[in-house]
């Protein structure tokens, strides 16, 4: 991984305020991403996983300047993002390192739904020709006619000529997922926020898809910020590209670290959860069996209501190792081992949470077991 940070988040938080019932009994707010620190490297894939509603999408869009923070800061290469947006227009562009546009052109999506993402009414080589015009106006027709063949040829859209020549409807949706893989890529990104971009596609596509980004990822020198709900998918492209996989609950993001350190070795008791419920995608194993774990480790099912998470740990009501400790504040979070992190105070083996009561309805069994342990 290179030392070069290219976006950081630092204490981000975004919230929403939604109206309830339709403006009748006032407002409530979404806290959809509540204080989550982040630094994604040059040429890294991060790949974000939680439950729907966790907020992915939010942290994702807030890290390529899509969502002003409520709170907190976003940055590409050391330059606020937002102070770089408020200053567009200004004399001297606020004298700093990083202008927007140059921002925007290096901070870059592919959506969940490739379709509703390209212009119905233009032909591929217009949408891709597109950001060529803008970015790099000095080009001529015929070098970027060739520079968006060679891009659709890479990608298999093979004859070229041809794929250039449709519209977007003429596609299937793997292969429109493709285009818009490569108007992305056009942009010569920094980061590419990929956003369930394989989750509309039929499940023998996915892997091909997967395979894909990886292998432009190399080509162009790009990072990822990868957000999926399936860890199985996660893990496949952190395990590819030698990156992280960071698991969020409730706007918090629990847990992060290489990728072999978070599945082999889960912290939070969530990831354990989720690892639970997740058959593995090549053998079609639990990794619960590896995990000698028979039951659901969880004490409830059902995600709290977002807009009024639990206090302290949000995941106190449904963790069967909660305690008392867990109901007053959110954990910091702790290093587990060099890059390995999460927000659970039992990576801390000297937390008061260790001497606070167990939950009442929390796993005894497990609880009694540390204790014993100490
Ligand atoms: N523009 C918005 N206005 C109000 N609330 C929002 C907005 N966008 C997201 N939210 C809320 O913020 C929370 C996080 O949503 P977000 O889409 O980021 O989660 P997610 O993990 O990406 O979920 P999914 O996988 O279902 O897309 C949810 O409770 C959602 O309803």
């Amino acid at each position: 991984m290179s030392d070069d940070v290219v976006v950081s988040l630092e204490d981000l938080h975004v919230h929403f305020e939604n109206s309830r019932l339709f403006g009748l009994k006032g407002a409530e707010t979404v806290r959809a991403v509540d204080g989550v620190s982040l630094d994604v490297h040059e040429n890294e894939v991060v790949a974000l996983v939680g439950e729907s509603g966790c907020g992915k999408t939010t942290l994702g869009k807030a890290a390529i300047g899509l969502h002003r923070p409520t709170a907190g800061s976003v940055r590409y290469r050391g330059t606020d993002v937002w102070e770089a947006k408020d200053a567009r227009g200004l004399l001297g562009g606020g004298d700093l390192d990083h202008d927007f546009e140059e921002i925007r052109r290096a901070l870059q999506i592919v959506h969940q739904d490739p379709e509703a993402s390209l212009d119905a009414n233009s032909r591929i080589e217009s949408i891709l020709a597109e950001p060529l015009r803008r970015w790099e106006p000095e080009m001529s027709r015929t070098d970027r006619r060739e520079h968006v063949y060679g891009f659709l040829e890479y990608v298999g859209l093979d004859p070229a000529a041809d794929f250039a020549d449709r519209y977007p409807h003429q596609l299937s949706g793997g292969q429109q997922q493709r285009v818009a893989l490569v108007r992305a890529l056009l942009m010569s990104p920094d980061l590419i926020l990929a956003d369930e971009a394989i989750s509309a596609l039929d499940v023998s596509l996915r892997i091909n898809m997967m395979d894909l980004m990886l292998r432009l990822q190399e080509a162009v020198d790009t990072a990822y910020l990868y957000i999926t709900h399936d860890i199985s998918n996660a893990r496949y492209v952190a395990k590819k590209s030698g990156g992280r996989i960071g698991i969020m609950y409730l706007g918090k993001l629990v847990e992060i670290g290489p990728v072999d350190r978070v599945i082999e070795n889960p912290q939070h008791p969530y990831t354990k959860a989720l690892l639970w419920a997740t058959p593995d995608l090549a053998s079609g194993e639990r990794a619960s069996d590896a995990h000698g774990i028979e039951d659901a480790p969880l004490r409830a099912i059902d995600v709290p209501d977002a807009a009024n998470p639990p206090a302290g740990c949000p995941f106190h009501d449904r963790c069967p190792e909660a305690r008392e400790a867990c109901t007053d504040e959110m954990p910091p979070s702790t290093s587990v081992e060099s890059a390995h992190r999460t927000r659970c105070f039992r990576a801390d083996d000297d937390h008061p949470y260790w001497e606070s009561a167990p939950l009442p309805d929390a796993d005894e069994g497990s609880a009694a077991k540390r204790s014993a342990g100490d």
